[in-house]
């Protein structure tokens, strides 16, 4: 049943390992120290525009988790504390609330406790396939009174999923069209730990999206989760599951594909970004905001003081990574000069971007 799932996988991201499966390759990407600032630390101006919103550090709390009660909470958590740091966030999945009304006070509560901040929807693209249309997207939107609506792209997630639906016929990217002339508000692409590669960044803009979460492999797996959930049902996917833990792009390497393909997408540099320095790292690759999800959940789940600290840690780290790069703001921090090198440097020749080409579409030149 979909609520056992939904609170499967929370309990799974809590308490089992499945993150770091292959690493982001952020460590790939060196920000360069520089010892002339020029500026001091009580000058640097995190804030961005996100949404028509303005949000206090380019950072979001990516689609996770409601459906019940229990959910609620860590939603209601996760939401008062964003409205108070004005970040900004989104749901999980709102499927089980469109199929039913008593899981949707576990997602309508994340506007009561953000009122202003900018808050995203969430629904699967399989269910595109399945016969959701604008009125199921316009319905998860009106649910929370979103700013905008996340797909998520989880074919592999569904694959070994026991009760997936690996279902992603090229028709859901007609429908998608179709949806986004009469939606009201963006569309975003989000993938699910896999990443987005430059060929899917590319069938997504040409039906005229420019939003994408990467949600690359480095973080949590959601094949591994799945895994997890094979092996308590003894399924025959297990095996599999595992041998495919690690499948996707890593995170650094999706968003320089994604800015590559959609050179001015509104980029979300998600998956296994754990600290304020990846942040920085993120965005000076190419991204305008980080996505962090896992570690949000873990300090959620210990309480509204624990989930503030730790937001005020990963700024302070993000705020000191600007100093030593002397950024007094994050259209700077975009600019910054860095050093890309080792296997990310391969990935780039492997796939045909140029060191030089990448680093004018990086600065949004
Ligand atoms: C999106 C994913 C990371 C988590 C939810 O996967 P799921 O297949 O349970 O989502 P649905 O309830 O939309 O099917
Ligand atoms: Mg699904």
């Amino acid at each position: 049943m979909i609520t056992n799932r939904k609170l499967e996988h929370v309990e799974i991201c809590l308490y089992e390992d499945v993150e770091g499966y292959i690493p982001t390759l952020l460590d790939d990407v060196i920000l360069i120290h520089q010892a002339m600032p020029c500026l001091s630390f009580n000058e640097i101006n995190t804030s961005v525009k996100f949404l028509n919103k303005e949000i206090s550090a380019p950072l979001m709390v990516t689609g996770m988790t409601g459906g019940n009660e229990a959910l609620g909470k860590i939603n209601a958590t996760i939401a008062e504390v964003i409205e108070e740091l004005r970040l900004a966030m989104g749901v999980g999945s709102q499927r089980i609330a469109i199929e039913r009304a008593d899981a949707r006070e576990s997602f309508k509560i994340v506007r009561k406790k953000a009122p202003t901040s900018p808050i995203i929807a969430n629904i699967g693209a399989p269910q595109l396939a399945k016969g959701y249309g604008l009125k199921e997207l316009k319905e998860a939107v009106s649910m929370i009174e979103a700013d905008a609506i996340a797909v998520h792209l989880n074919p592999a997630q569904e694959l070994f999923q026991p009760e997936g639906e690996p279902e992603y016929p090229g028709d859901i990217l007609i429908k998608l069209k179709d949806i986004s002339k009469e939606l009201g508000v963006p569309i975003i692409i989000k993938e699910t730990g896999t990443g987005i590669s430059m060929e899917t960044a590319i069938k997504f803009k040409e039906i005229g999206i420019r939003y994408f979460d990467v949600s690359g492999q480095g973080g949590t797996s959601w094949i591994a989760v799945e895994m997890v959930r094979d092996k308590r049902k003894n399924n025959w996917k297990k095996e599999s599951a595992e041998l495919f833990a690690g499948w996707g792009i890593p995170t650094a390497a999706s968003i320089i594909e994604t800015r590559f393909a959609v050179p001015d997408a509104f980029i979300i540099g998600s998956g296994g970004i754990r600290n304020g320095l990846q942040i920085a790292k993120a965005i000076a690759l190419g991204a305008d905001i980080a996505g962090m999800a896992s570690p949000v959940l873990k300090k959620a789940v210990e309480g509204k003081e624990s989930l503030v600290s730790f937001f005020n840690k990963v700024i302070f780290e993000l705020k000191a990574a600007m100093m030593l790069t002397g950024a007094k703001n994050v259209e700077e921090l975009k600019r910054v000069p860095v050093v890309i090198w080792k296997e990310l440097r391969e990935w780039m020749e492997s796939r045909g971007i140029s060191l030089s080409t990448y680093e004018k579409l990086r600065k949004r030149e």
